[in-house]
């Protein structure tokens, strides 16, 4: 379980949010919504613990996430904005390199599934650069099928994505909750989860 507590974050000369309290519990997704600049990824980046509140405290299971530091990031998929997809890299470098760092080492064969079903077959072997939004995103997300991590933390996910891969995402999402998973995403664009509990938290 994933619970903040009286969380702060001050940015610059802005207060971005205070008072947060919330839980996400196994099997639960939270959305986080609110206006361009209310600091939905300013959030998500303290979650992760790429950076610190300005008090309050985020634990994983009882404990601070601060003292767990890599066993907490061991068991977190963090998807950013911007994918960290690299233009030189082909698809399937990228789905590599990307599990890779975060300690999910895979094969060819296993990319290339992972690719081929999330709607990249035949396109494997491209660089980056030369596939559209839609499918950078793609690329970005097949990581979310190999993953063994229960807490996905996903920045604007659905971000450039077709109505056929909204719908795929919102499938792989339900799979990962009906095995007891977390996730908490950032969306402008709210997809209806069939069977799983779902909160909002709306930043303003
Ligand atoms: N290091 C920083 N120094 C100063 N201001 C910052 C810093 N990081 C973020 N901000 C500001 O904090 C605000 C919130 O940014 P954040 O990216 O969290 O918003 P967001 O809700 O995710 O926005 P969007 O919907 O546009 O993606 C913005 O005004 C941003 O410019």
């Amino acid at each position: 379980m994933l619970t903040a507590r009286n969380l702060e974050c001050i940015r610059g000369e802005h207060k971005l949010f205070s008072n947060i309290f919330f839980s996400v519990n196994p099997g639960e997704l939270m959305f986080v919504g609110g206006p361009n600049g209310s600091g939905k990824t300013s959030l998500l980046r303290l979650l992760c613990g790429l950076s610190s509140p300005d008090s309050g405290e985020i634990l994983w299971n009882g404990m601070d996430i601060r003292d767990l530091d890599g066993d907490y990031r061991g068991m977190m998929t963090y998807l950013g904005h911007l994918g960290g997809i690299k233009d030189d890299l082909t698809a399937l470098e990228n789905l590599r390199i990307s599990c890779a760092l975060a300690d999910c080492e895979i094969d060819e064969n296993q990319a290339a599934d992972a690719l081929g079903q999330i709607g990249l077959a035949g396109r494997e072997m491209l660089p980056a650069k030369v596939l559209s939004q839609g499918q950078r995103r793609r690329v970005a997300l097949a990581r979310l099928l190999v993953v063994q991590t229960r807490l996905w933390i996903l920045d604007e996910p659905l971000t450039a994505l077709d109505t056929a891969a909204v719908k795929l995402i919102k499938e792989i999402l339900e799979h990962n909750l009906s095995k007891g998973g977390m996730v908490i995403m950032t969306t402008h664009q709210e997809i209806v989860m069939t069977a799983a509990a779902v909160h909002h938290l709306t930043l303003s």
